[in-house]
């Protein structure tokens, strides 16, 4: 089965919005986790729009499933992941002022600066993953970075299969055959919902995990937390 991360980012919005601790995250994390969610996402950005580091801290000791945490490996942040330890770290080649995640790296280019971070990362006992479009030659390059996985990037997956859902995970079952012939884990993220989670699990072989937020808590609005979530690992079976 693939396991979900439930990404809490937008919780964190939700509470910033108003100053004070309402939703608290710990909170929500805990109900989530309650709900049978097999991972916690977190991505917390420079600018601390949504999850603040202060956040991670917070949630470090008390997620008891797979705490991953996202984001661009710019010191600060590889000091509070080395600091906090999580299951999981996954690396965003984000640009700052990015709306949000919008691309995957260029393993190639990146390859020796990817090959320091991740293992600095895998001394501390942290497991990789990075954030790669669906492209075999960056799967090929990922590989060469010593990464223990990666995380497909699935915005164009989300918008072609709202189009025209025939071939828009082909990309992805061929990178992801690839990736694993390679020895590679395999998660997926970015833009899944319940409209589209069900056809990429069947049609992308190997799948380990995928990270859901954005449209999770947006449908959780309409049909509550525990149902939606229950909703998403009956279609990951
Ligand atoms: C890397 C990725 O695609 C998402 O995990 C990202 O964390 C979403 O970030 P926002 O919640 O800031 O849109
Ligand atoms: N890595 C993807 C993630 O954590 C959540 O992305 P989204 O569902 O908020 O688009």
């Amino acid at each position: 089965m693939t396991k979900l991360s439930v990404n809490i980012n937008k919780i964190a919005t939700l509470r910033n919005a108003r100053g004070g601790n309402v939703p608290n995250v710990v909170e929500a994390t805990r109900k989530i986790e309650s709900f049978g969610a097999q991972g916690i996402t977190v991505h917390p950005r420079p600018d601390e729009r949504h999850i603040r580091y202060q956040d991670v801290r917070d949630l470090a000791p008390i997620v008891t499933t797979e705490f991953n945490i996202e984001g661009k490996p710019v010191q600060d942040f590889m000091n509070l992941v080395l600091e906090v330890k999580p299951a999981q770290v996954t690396l965003v080649p984000d640009a700052e002022e990015a709306i949000t995640s919008n691309a995957g790296w260029d393993t190639i280019i990146n390859k020796e600066y990817l090959k320091e971070v991740i293992s600095e990362f895998k001394r501390n006992g942290i497991r990789t993953s990075i954030f790669v479009d669906p492209v075999e030659k960056m799967i090929e390059g990922a590989a060469e970075t010593g990464t223990d996985r990666i995380e497909l990037y699935t915005e164009q997956f989300a918008v072609d299969f709202a189009a025209n859902k025939k071939d828009s995970a082909k990309a992805y079952a061929q990178c992801s055959q690839l990736a694993h012939n390679l020895g590679l884990g395999i998660n997926a993220g970015h833009d899944l919902s319940l409209e589209n989670i069900e056809f990429f699990n069947k049609e992308v072989p190997f799948l380990d995990e995928v990270s859901i937020g954005h449209a999770l808590i947006a449908e959780a609005l309409y049909n509550g937390l525990e149902k939606t979530i229950q909703q998403y690992l009956k279609l990951l079976k």
